[in-house]
Formats: structure tokens, sequence, C-alpha cells
């Protein structure tokens, strides 16, 4: 497991490109039989992808977290991306078909991931936040998730957002997760940006064409940066970042926090004429 510790947006500001990639982006996750973990510091969340071919992966006990078991002090939220899959936990199995999301909370101690065809495997993306209450495992179909109808394509950011885990859906101690699939001819993602210096946030990018990017912005709303990033690659947001993205085509993402609070509208909006 890759440990990244937290930058200050002083340091930031002065970062290359080269040092911006390797302090917040993510690349790799999903590798055949394999699974791929790396512990931010921001809010001490980690950031994986499991795409299991012709074997079942376990979650393992990774030794930074000087745990009995990965799930001993901590929380997982799990969206299928790929082909059916099963994530068995404690000896008990649930389908995820694609979008898919699986909650376990702390206390269990098994979890592998299958895929039902390795002609078209399953890819699992996971977030994990640390916990301190059990919560009792939780599954949530796409097709159950709240969702909200945002943007317009005018605005060429006309999208659907599918709340999984958070305050009216699967409950967790701090995870709050859910995606975002952008309609055709649809290409900005959270524009208006905002920050929530209160929870740190992930993104992970999936359905991007393989001929096409998504230019990721961070940093201060006063001092943008930009990461080019492609199909399947998460990016860290820290909480005093915007996170936002502007795609050759359309696309989707997965989105996650963990943190002080717990409440998805709870957001500082930027406004567009305030960005440098
Ligand atoms: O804090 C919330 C997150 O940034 C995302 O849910 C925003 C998002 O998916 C979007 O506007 O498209
Ligand atoms: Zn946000």
């Amino acid at each position: 497991m890759e440990i990244r510790f937290a930058n200050s947006p002083n340091e930031v500001k002065g970062m290359t490109t080269e040092a911006l990639r390797s302090n917040f982006l993510i690349q790799n996750l999903m590798q055949d039989d394999k699974i791929s973990l790396v512990y931010s510091h921001y809010d001490r969340v980690i950031v994986g992808g499991v795409k299991p071919v012709n074997q079942s992966v376990h979650l393992p006990n990774e030794p930074e977290l000087r745990a009995e078991y990965f799930l001993q002090r901590r929380e997982i939220g799990i969206i299928n991306v790929g082909g059916d899959g099963q994530v068995s936990v404690d000896g008990q199995s649930y389908d995820l078909e694609k979008l898919d999301c699986l909650y376990i909370g702390l206390g269990k101690k098994e979890v592998a991931f299958t895929s039902s065809d390795a002609n078209n495997p399953a890819f699992f993306y996971i977030l994990s936040s640390p916990a301190h209450k059990e919560h009792p495992v939780q599954f949530c179909k796409k097709t159950d998730a709240e969702n909200a109808v945002l943007g317009s394509l005018e605005t060429s950011n006309e999208r659907t957002i599918y709340r999984y885990i958070h305050e009216n859906g699967l409950q967790s101690c701090q995870l709050v997760m859910g995606l975002t699939i952008l309609n055709t001819g649809s290409v900005w993602n959270t524009m208006p940006a905002h920050t929530h210096t209160r929870r740190m946030e992930a993104y992970f990018y999936f359905d991007v064409a393989t001929d096409q990017r998504v230019l990721h912005l961070m940093g201060e709303p006063s001092e943008t940066r930009h990461i080019v990033m492609g199909n399947h690659e998460a990016v860290v947001s820290p909480p005093w970042s915007i996170h936002s993205g502007c795609g050759t085509k359309n696309y989707g993402f997965i989105w996650g926090m963990a943190g002080e609070n717990y409440t998805y509208s709870d957001m500082d909006a930027v406004d567009i004429n305030d960005l440098k």
C-alpha cells in the first residue's frame, strides 16, 4: 500500500505537473487479479481498485494499519464499474452489477472480490475511512439510489448525481459516496465549483473513452491547476481545494468524502468569476 502525506496550499502552488501528478493522481488501480491501495493522509482515506479475473482477490490486512484485520477500525464503500461481480463478506456473497454499491462496516473480517466472467471482469472501486461504530452491511442498486439531475446542455454540464452512502441512504460513520454521469454533449462536472474544508474528497473517473481525457481542476479557487486524467484513474482533493473537471467527451465519475461532517449539501460555492 502506497502512503501519501498531506500538502499545504502554499506547497501545492509551486508544484510542477509531475509533482502534482505524483501527489494527487492515482493511476493503475485496476490490475488483473490484484488489489491496489493508496493511503491518503487527507482524513486517512484509503483509495483502491480491485480487478478479479481468474481468481478471487482478498482485502488484505495492511501492516501500516497495525490492526488485526483491515476493517477492525474502518468502514468501506465499494462500487463496481465493470462486468458482473461478487463481494463476499464473512461468507455472505453479494452480487454487484455495474454501478451497484456495497457498504461494509467495521468488524467484518473476510472480504473477497470475484468476477462472474473472466472475459468481462468486474472493476471494483473502493474507498475506506476510519470508523468508530459498527453499521451493518448494506447494498444499493443504481436504480434504487437517490438521484438528482443538475446543470443544463447550454452550460455543457447536464448530469445525474446518484447518492448511495449518505444521510438518507446507506448509513455509515463518516463515509459519503455516490457517482455522477454526464449526458451526451455535457463535459463539465462540478462547475460552478465548491470547496468544503470539513471534508476531503476523492474522484474516480470511469467510462472515459480510451482516446479521450478529462482535465481535472484542483487548487484553491484563486490558484487553480489541472491534471489530465484517463479512464479508471482517481484523484485526491484536499479539503481546501476545488474539484471539478472538463472532459473531451462525456464520462462518469465516483465521488467520495470523509471528514468532519456527513452532510452532502454542505459546500462553499465558488462564483465562476472568482476563479483564477
Ligand atoms: O461534494 C460533492 C461532490 O463534489 C460531487 O458530488 C459533485 C458532483 O458530483 C457534481 O457536481 O457533478
Ligand atoms: Zn465536493
